[in-house]
């Protein structure tokens, strides 16, 4: 009987845990933040978007709104009232703020989401991490980096993991959601959960370099700018390969320009560094070329191909 009522009583505590995720923070309102922050608000969570500046904030407002229009109009195309009161609604629950000492004091998630960086990812958590609640959690949406080393600069190492989106996060219907060995299946299942919640479909994935997808799509990805470099192909071709012959929406050379050449270096480099010997993960000349000419594909309007100015 006392194991029973246990059991109901842990029950309980985990469904309220996962309905206390009510306010959430992303810090970060680039490519990913707008996106976490716009389906975290569209499925009706209170969200703070933090940034360096007000103009960066109101650059990621606007991309948010541009993107909450294409969600309004395909879930009421014929509807312009309930597309209204969807964007008021949803803008609603949304703000920004550059301060994240001030917003990190009362929220109830964490989702970081700036620069691939681990040592600038660091001093961010440490920063926080005595300011936040106890009951916080913080979760990294690194696309690269071990959780564990990001997690090593707070004294939450029970509440932190990984929670990994995908570029455009309002289309793409997948999350990662990554533990390390600290990890308490409290702030596991309240990280699924959360997942879930934002209408996505949530794997577990190990603290392993590239966790599932990008362990797999990353070198893809580089193989295919080396067959470029090596002139063997040319980038219009192996995109309309693979999109045609083995039926990815975008080629891979299309998609590392998408994801960002910046980040997709930040990723090869860091794996190169920590494991010199796999050849999957060699730095790619053609790449890097790119990078120091400022060409880091669609968001700054040149990569492998051109593109209007978003
Ligand atoms: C590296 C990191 O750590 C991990 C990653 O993120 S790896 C990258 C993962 N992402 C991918 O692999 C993306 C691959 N590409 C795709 O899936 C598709 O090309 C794409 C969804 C981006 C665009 O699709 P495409 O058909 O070419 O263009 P488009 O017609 O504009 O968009 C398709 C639909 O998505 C919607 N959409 C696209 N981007 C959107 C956005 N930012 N916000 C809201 N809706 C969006 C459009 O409204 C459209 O909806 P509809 O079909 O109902 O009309
Ligand atoms: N681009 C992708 O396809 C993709 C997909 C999944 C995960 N990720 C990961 O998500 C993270 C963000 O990537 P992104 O593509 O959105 O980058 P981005 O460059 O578009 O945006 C990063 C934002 O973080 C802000 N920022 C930097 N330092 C900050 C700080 N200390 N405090 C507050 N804001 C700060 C920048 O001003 C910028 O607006 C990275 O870790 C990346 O690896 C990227």
């Amino acid at each position: 009987m006392a194991f029973a009522t246990g059991m109901i009583r842990r029950a309980f505590s985990m469904s309220t845990t996962n309905q206390a995720v009510k306010h959430v923070t992303v810090i970060g309102g680039g490519l990913m933040g707008a996106g976490i922050a716009q389906v975290a608000a569209q499925t009706g969570h209170n969200v703070t978007v933090v940034d360096v500046s007000e103009d960066v904030l109101k650059k990621s407002k606007d991309s948010i709104k541009k993107s909450l229009e294409r969600v309004a109009k395909k879930q009421n195309p014929e509807d312009e009232k309930a597309r209204a009161n969807f964007m008021t609604e949803t803008m609603s629950r949304l703000s920004m703020n550059t301060n994240v000492e001030d917003v990190a004091k009362s929220t109830d998630l964490v989702i970081e989401a700036i620069v691939e960086n681990l040592d600038i990812k660091k001093k961010l958590f440490s920063s926080i991490d005595s300011i936040a609640p106890e009951h916080t959690i913080f979760a990294s949406n690194t696309s690269s980096i071990p959780i564990k080393e990001i997690a090593s600069a707070t004294k939450r190492l029970d509440r932190f993991g990984g929670l990994h989106f995908f570029n455009p996060v309002p289309v793409m219907k997948l999350v990662e959601v990554i533990r390390t060995p600290e990890t308490s299946d409290t702030t596991f299942s309240t990280l699924a959960e959360f997942g879930k919640a934002m209408g996505k479909t949530t794997v577990e994935a190990k603290d392993t370099p590239g966790f599932i997808v990008n362990r797999l799509l990353v070198p893809y990805m580089m193989e295919a700018v080396r067959m470029l470099e090596r002139g063997d192909a040319s980038a219009k071709d192996i995109d309309t390969a693979m999109k045609l012959g083995a039926g990815y929406p975008m080629g891979p050379i299309q998609l590392s320009d998408y994801v960002g050449l910046d980040t997709c270096q930040f990723i090869v480099k860091g794996w190169h560094e920590k494991h010199p010997d796999n050849p999957l993960f060699n730095p790619c000349p053609l790449l890097d070329k790119l990078v120091s000419e400022g060409k880091l594909g669609m968001k700054s309007g040149e990569g492998f191909y051109k593109y209007n100015k978003l």
